[in-house]
């Protein structure tokens, strides 16, 4: 299995690209929690730390572009999802986002529609974020199995919150039916894409998608903490009323007017000063996207999961772990995630093995596959890290 690994490596069109990372001996299979260090970053980091802020300046809100940045990073952003410019802006986290957006399409939609949709396998922040919401807006909110959402969709439904894909099992939701179902039911999808961004393609505007989220640490690779992103569809932006009407969002900040004008574009997303040196590093960060076609990086994924897969099938000890993601390509995002009792316990002597995953309570381990930078032998050799190690489990 081995050699069959290095011959995919070998004939890898992607490979080129690992040398835009540092990266070491570790088998780095997290990059679904935090990507990788792009070398496009130190070097631009020291150089706006230095000339920018440490020379220019206040001056370089205006001289270096900072002043723009949310939006101009959007639009740097925009083709990796599928949206044309004008409809992305960068800044806050995804909860911040989140609130933003669901908040916003509340009051998108009639007054007639008191509920808010759920998906009920959500990562925990979504949770939180719309109970507050719905007892903000003095909504209903009702989760629902994602595979069921489409069905629950109905004329009182305002919008639906749903996850691209499954945090925990790492499952790909079907975007475009779900997408076209709710506009069906004449509610409003708001997509949280964090676990797909950057590594699958993405159609927002060709699929209809009303609204989205997403954070840029992951596949992305913007760095710890990078800021969110935040896609709303150009129909809705004249009418799209934001909850955080900060100064940043307003027509002209610098006037200084007491009364609040939003921005008649997505400038109206922002709410204040952003955080200009994760800003600076996230732009670096999307330069190792250059030339990137995401149907390769698509194809990888795949590729590359399939063979894990098909690795600890031969490499571990039958039942020892039960596969949680959908064997079914159109159903898989680019993570595995394995079942075993003790996962916690499992990690921490994989880590210490030199391979990096992560847990999920109770007892999922979650196996990220970064296609820009994994390779195709390290993810047999994870395997057979794994497989050693429940082989020689009574030794512990
Ligand atoms: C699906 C999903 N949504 C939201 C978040 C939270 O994002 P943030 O910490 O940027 O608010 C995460 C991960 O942290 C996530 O995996
Ligand atoms: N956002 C994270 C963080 O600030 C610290 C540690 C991990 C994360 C993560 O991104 C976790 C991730 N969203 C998950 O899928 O569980």
């Amino acid at each position: 299995m081995i050699a069959r690994a290095e011959a995919l490596d070998a004939a890898d069109p992607l490979r080129p690209l690992r040398e835009r990372f540092v990266l070491d001996d570790t088998v780095y299979l997290d990059g679904n929690s935090l990507g990788a260090l792009p070398r496009s970053v130190p070097g631009r980091m020291a150089e706006v730390v230095a000339e920018e802020w440490g020379r220019l300046r206040i001056r370089s809100w205006t001289e270096s572009g900072w002043d723009s940045a949310p939006e101009r990073v959007g639009d740097r952003l925009a083709p990796l999802l599928g949206a044309a410019p004008g409809q992305v802006v960068v800044g806050d986290s995804t909860s911040v986002n989140l609130f933003k957006l669901l908040v916003g399409a509340v009051r998108l939609a009639d007054d007639a529609r008191d509920e808010i949709l759920l998906d009920a396998e959500t990562f925990p922040t979504d949770r939180y974020v719309a109970e507050s919401a719905a007892r903000m807006t003095g909504r209903r909110l009702r989760a629902v199995p994602a595979a069921d959402l489409a069905r629950a969709a109905g004329p009182r439904t305002a919008v639906a919150l749903v996850n691209h894909v499954d945090y925990r099992v790492g499952e790909l939701r079907d975007l475009p039916a779900l997408t076209a179902a709710l506009r069906e039911a004449g509610a409003l999808s708001l997509w949280d894409l964090c676990h797909s961004a950057g590594a699958l393609p993405l159609a927002l505007d060709r699929d209809g998608v009303d609204l989205a989220v997403g954070c840029t640490y992951k596949y992305l690779n913007g760095g710890p903490g990078a800021p969110a992103f935040a896609y709303v569809r150009s129909a809705h932006l004249p009418r799209f009323d934001t909850p955080l009407p900060g100064w940043w969002g307003h027509s002209e900040p610098f006037a200084m007017s007491p009364e609040y004008a939003p921005h008649a574009g997505i400038r109206r997303l922002r709410v204040g000063s952003p955080d200009l040196l994760s800003m600076a590093a996230l732009e670096a960060a999307l330069e190792a996207w250059d030339g990137v076609e995401l149907a390769a990086v698509r194809a990888k994924s795949l590729a590359l999961t399939d063979l894990f897969l098909e690795a600890v099938d031969a490499l571990v000890e039958p039942g020892a772990v039960e596969p949680l993601t959908p064997a079914e390509h159109a159903r898989r995002g680019s993570q595995v995630s394995l079942r075993h009792a003790d996962a916690a316990g499992l990690l921490e002597r994989l880590v210490a093995r030199g391979v990096v995953a992560d847990h999920r309570p109770p007892d999922v381990l979650r196996f990220g596959f970064t296609p820009l930078y994994t390779g195709f032998t390290e993810t047999v050799r994870a395997a057979a890290t794994l497989g050693a190690l429940l082989a020689g489990e009574e030794e512990r």
